[in-house]
């Protein structure tokens, strides 16, 4: 007998997060034939077997030798059975002890299955190996042979014996829910969910529960089936109760009757086939009226890539300014970030130092691969598990961020040091609306009422540029634009009016006219609200835009840092020159005081960044807008 397994087609729908609402995926059930053929007779069995005692005045259990065998008749609309007991009366009762019994096991597989699959899919380490061990060993045990011997021990108990069956079935369970929290645990929406400092258990509740429900149902359906098969079974085999009604043991007494009474088989068997099969279709029905609103596969924006050639060479001196300053709000000394691999350690970043001072932007530069998001996910506390870590240094506003444990942190995050994104619409849940999304970190961190927490949200979408903030409050993700959703973000990310705002790539989604938008705008939220700002960026022409300072990263290791307008003036590393030269590659010569304006303009490829006129920030005589802290990079 074998249990049931996660198949890939149900895993494959795990995702698939109802982004219509759970009326959409109903909707679509009921508009299949087949799906409703199998509710209606599901309903008429359940409904037949509960009202039981309405539909006949027969006891199931009497018997009565004169009716032995009896006939159709008005007293016996079914007949009666070996020993004389009403057919249609043990029908009827036998559907209750078939349907209880499938569903006790299905019970007891899910409630092992579920939190066992989500702690191990989400939290992985040794419960996951432990768990898996057993569930590998669970899978292995010869199902039909356990539950013999506990019906022999236990003295035919039907109920315990499907009890037992259900634990025989939770490993199926289990490896369907793991895989699918598995599948979701890395997507960015719910990675900006930590960074918004909620909880682990409020994602698993919020982000990760909904994912599972889908399969689980699936799941549940087809082992609904099961359980009714092997409970008639061992029924059928004379292992049930012999005082209980059922559609097993009506087969074993048609069995002893199949050359005097064979349409004694037709009943039980009937109920039998149509019950399971009408399971089983169900199953089938919801997987694919889920199907039709899977989600498909978005790109986890951290993935490993792999180091170029030669990327291990050393980098030359750094040529770096003092690190600590009285209004550093940031100061981050000495990050070395490494990765156990098969051909031994990858060191990413590599002694990477560098302060941000409240009401500063902080452009990190450098190539793909340099090391850039490796060095933001750490301070945010969000490099994966097998990342090794080390750090002289980590202080926040005085507070050493490495010491502080996982609660700690969440307050941290999302609250003091927020985070902005690269793609806007994988951050976003897509089962959610954004308005739902924006006001659980706002209540959580700032203790807002449901109310206070929607008006503050509303308000802060207008804030971002969003002209009909209730329509997008009550979107989902998918219903906005990229340049939407980026906005969203952002609202989200400022909502608790952080002190750091750490933004990777932030417009690199977006096309050139957005860019230029969401770029004004983060440079007025900055400057207005006094945040201090590390920009992720291989743009040099963002950084033009935006920056105060910035540090060039190659190869993992911070190689020049200085106040943009010296960098741009006077580069003193061969990378940094390099880098600053591909970026004006195609760029028509110009003389040295239009030189910055070109890398705004054509690095950007930012219409209007040059000369934008942004209420929060200054035209320099370069025509680089700064946000009136510091010169520009004439
Ligand atoms: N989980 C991981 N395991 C091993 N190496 C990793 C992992 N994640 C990232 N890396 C490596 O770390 C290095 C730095 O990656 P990072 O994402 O910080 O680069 P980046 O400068 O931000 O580049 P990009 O602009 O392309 O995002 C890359 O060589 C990448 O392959």
């Amino acid at each position: 007998m074998k249990l049931p397994e996660s198949d890939d087609t149900t895993v494959a729908v795990a995702p698939a997060v109802a982004v219509q609402g759970r009326a959409g995926i109903l909707r679509r059930l009921l508009r299949n034939p087949v799906a409703v053929t199998c509710l209606a007779l599901l309903a008429l069995i359940s409904l037949a077997s509960l009202f039981a005692p309405l539909l006949t005045s027969q006891d199931p259990a009497r018997s009565s030798l004169t009716d032995s065998l009896a006939p159709m008749s008005g007293k016996h609309p079914l007949g009666g059975d070996g020993v004389g007991r009403d057919v249609l009366a043990r029908l009827l009762y036998g559907g209750r002890t078939s349907l209880l019994g499938a569903l006790l096991a299905v019970a007891v597989a899910v409630v092992i299955g579920v939190p066992a699959g989500l702690v191990a899919g989400y939290y992985r380490k040794w419960f996951d190996a432990v768990s898996s061990w057993v569930s590998n060993l669970l899978m292995a045990v010869p199902a039909i042979i356990v539950l013999l011997v506990v019906m022999s021990a236990v003295g035919q108990n039907t109920y315990l014996a499907m009890a037992v069956f259900g634990v025989l079935m939770s490993p199926g369970v289990f490896r369907l829910i793991r895989a699918s929290v598995i599948s979701v645990r890395e997507e960015l929406y719910v990675d900006a969910a930590r960074v918004s400092g909620l909880t682990d258990a409020r994602i698993i509740r919020r982000h990760i529960l909904p994912v599972v429900q889908a399969p689980t149902i699936i799941q549940g359906a087809q082992m609904l089936g099961l359980g009714i098969v092997i409970q008639s079974g061992l029924e059928f085999l004379g292992l049930g109760s012999a005082t209980q009604a059922s559609w097993g043991s009506m087969l074993n007494d048609a069995f002893g009757n199949i050359y005097t009474k064979p349409e004694l088989m037709v009943w039980p068997g009937l109920a039998l086939a149509v019950t399971v099969a009408a399971f089983g279709l169900l199953g089938n029905a919801l997987r694919d009226a889920l199907d039709g609103t899977a989600v498909t596969g978005r790109k986890p924006s951290r993935g490993a890539t792999t180091r170029k050639p030669g990327a291990d060479k050393k980098a030359p001196p750094v040529i770096s300014e003092a690190q600590d300053a009285d209004d550093a709000l940031l100061v981050l000394e000495g990050l070395t970030v490494s990765y156990p691999t098969a051909q031994g350690e990858k060191t990413v970043v590599d002694g990477v130092s560098l302060t941000v001072r409240r009401g500063e932007v902080l452009g990190l530069v450098g190539e793909s691969g340099s090391g850039k998001s490796q060095t933001a996910f750490a301070i945010l506390g969000l490099l994966p598990r097998e990342a090794q870590v080390a750090t002289t240094r980590m202080v926040f506003e005085g507070t050493e961020l490495g010491r502080l444990g996982r609660a700690a942190m969440n307050r941290y995050r999302g609250h003091r040091i927020a985070y902005v994104p690269q793609e806007p619409m994988s951050n976003l849940d897509p089962s959610f609306r954004i308005g739902a999304q924006l006001v659980e970190p706002v209540r959580r961190h700032l203790g807002l009422s449901a109310a206070e927490a929607r008006t503050k949200t509303l308000g802060l979408l207008e804030r971002v540029g969003i002209s009909d903030p209730e329509r997008v409050f009550r979107s989902y993700p998918h219903q906005i634009s990229g340049g939407m959703a980026q906005r969203v973000l952002i609202a989200g990310a400022v909502s608790c009016e952080p002190d750091l705002l750490i933004a990777d790539e932030p417009t690199t989604a977006l096309d050139v006219t957005v860019q230029a938008e969401v770029l004004d705008l983060m440079r007025s939220l900055q400057s207005e609200r006094n945040m201090g700002v590390i920009l992720v960026t291989h743009d040099f022409g963002v950084v033009a835009d935006l920056c105060d300072r910035v540090t060039v990263m190659q190869t993992g290791a911070v190689v020049e840092s200085a106040p943009v307008a010296q960098l741009f003036a006077d580069p003193q590393h061969p990378y940094t020159r390099m880098l600053l030269a591909s970026t004006l590659e195609d760029a028509e010569p110009r003389s040295a005081l239009s030189l910055s304006r070109t890398v705004s303009a054509s690095a950007a490829g930012a219409v209007g960044i040059a000369g934008t006129t942004d209420p929060a920030g200054v035209t320099n005589s370069a025509g680089i807008t700064n946000t009136g802290r510091q010169e520009g990079p004439a």
